[in-house]
């Protein structure tokens, strides 16, 4: 089957955007994984179905690149909306969009050339320092799972984000659900540099949207930045931004989202 599509990229994390309003298109696990899958697929961090919702503008379903459903996605919940606008999906409010993911109500607003702000969640479940292969990881939940962790003897630059996060990742015993890995390095008192490694890419990206949320709000908690509008500068060489309130709620992030291209995938039932 043909599935018309569009890929976009927030940050360097990039996705497969389906309108599925009419909800004809259903894929499975496999498609999915096929279609996510670089160099014999499309290539993409995860895949998006933008399906109609009753009592917000629209859904978000997102699903990860391995073709499982995901938690929330803040990049991809930016380019969603950026999406929406572009491709004229009516919203209640002019520049404005609302829409549900994950069971919660997202708002976001267009708030210059191919950059969108996106409302998030509060944060939950702070943890502090828990001692795990050898790196003293601070957790905290901003809609995805999200470990940080502070470099400081290593350069960010060199270090094996692939090794050191998949051993974290997939640390069951303290993780049942597993968790999103970001180790960062404080640049000046309002901006870090972060690296992050994906559950469910199980791999590096170029940006994590949640992750530089965690990162942020933790460094604040931690006192290691004094603002409370946090620049977030990312693999890919772009840049986040994270705002919130002194009590670490009312947590925005604004950033880039653009359009690659748009495309017809062939689908095959068992895959691409
Ligand atoms: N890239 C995403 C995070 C996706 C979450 C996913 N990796 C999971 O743990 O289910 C972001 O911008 O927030």
């Amino acid at each position: 089957m043909q599935i018309h599509f569009t890929k976009l990229s927030g940050a360097g994390n990039d996705f497969i955007v389906i309108d599925n309003r009419n909800q004809s298109v259903h894929l499975s696990t496999a498609q999915i994984n096929a279609m996510c899958t670089r160099r014999t697929g499309i290539g993409a961090d995860g895949l998006i179905l933008i399906e109609p919702s009753q009592r917000f503008d629209f859904s978000m379903n997102y699903y990860n690149a391995d073709g499982l459903p995901g938690s929330m996605c803040g990049n991809g919940g930016r380019c969603a909306v950026y999406f929406a606008h572009s491709t004229g999906v009516p919203s209640a409010d002019q520049g404005r969009y609302s829409f549900e993911a994950n069971g919660n109500r997202y708002e976001a607003e267009i708030t210059g050339h191919e950059t969108v702000r996106l409302h998030m969640l509060d944060p939950e479940d702070f943890r502090n320092a828990v001692a795990i292969e050898g790196f003293s990881c601070h957790y905290v939940n901003t809609g995805s799972p999200h470990v940080v962790i502070y470099i400081d003897n290593r350069k960010l630059e060199d270090l094996d984000v692939y090794g050191f996060g998949k051993a974290i990742r997939l640390r069951s015993d303290v993780f049942p659900e597993g968790t999103n890995v970001n180790f960062l390095e404080i640049t000046a008192p309002d901006s870090i540099s972060l690296r992050t490694f994906e559950r469910g890419v199980e791999d590096e990206t170029l940006a994590c949207g949640t992750g530089a949320v965690a990162a942020a709000l933790m460094s604040f908690r931690l006192g290691k930045v004094s603002s409370s509008t946090v620049k977030v500068n990312v693999r890919s060489g772009d840049t986040l931004e994270v705002a919130f309130s002194e009590d670490l709620n009312s947590v925005t992030l604004t950033g880039p989202a653009k359009i690659i291209y748009r495309g017809i995938a062939e689908v095959q039932n068992d895959g691409l």
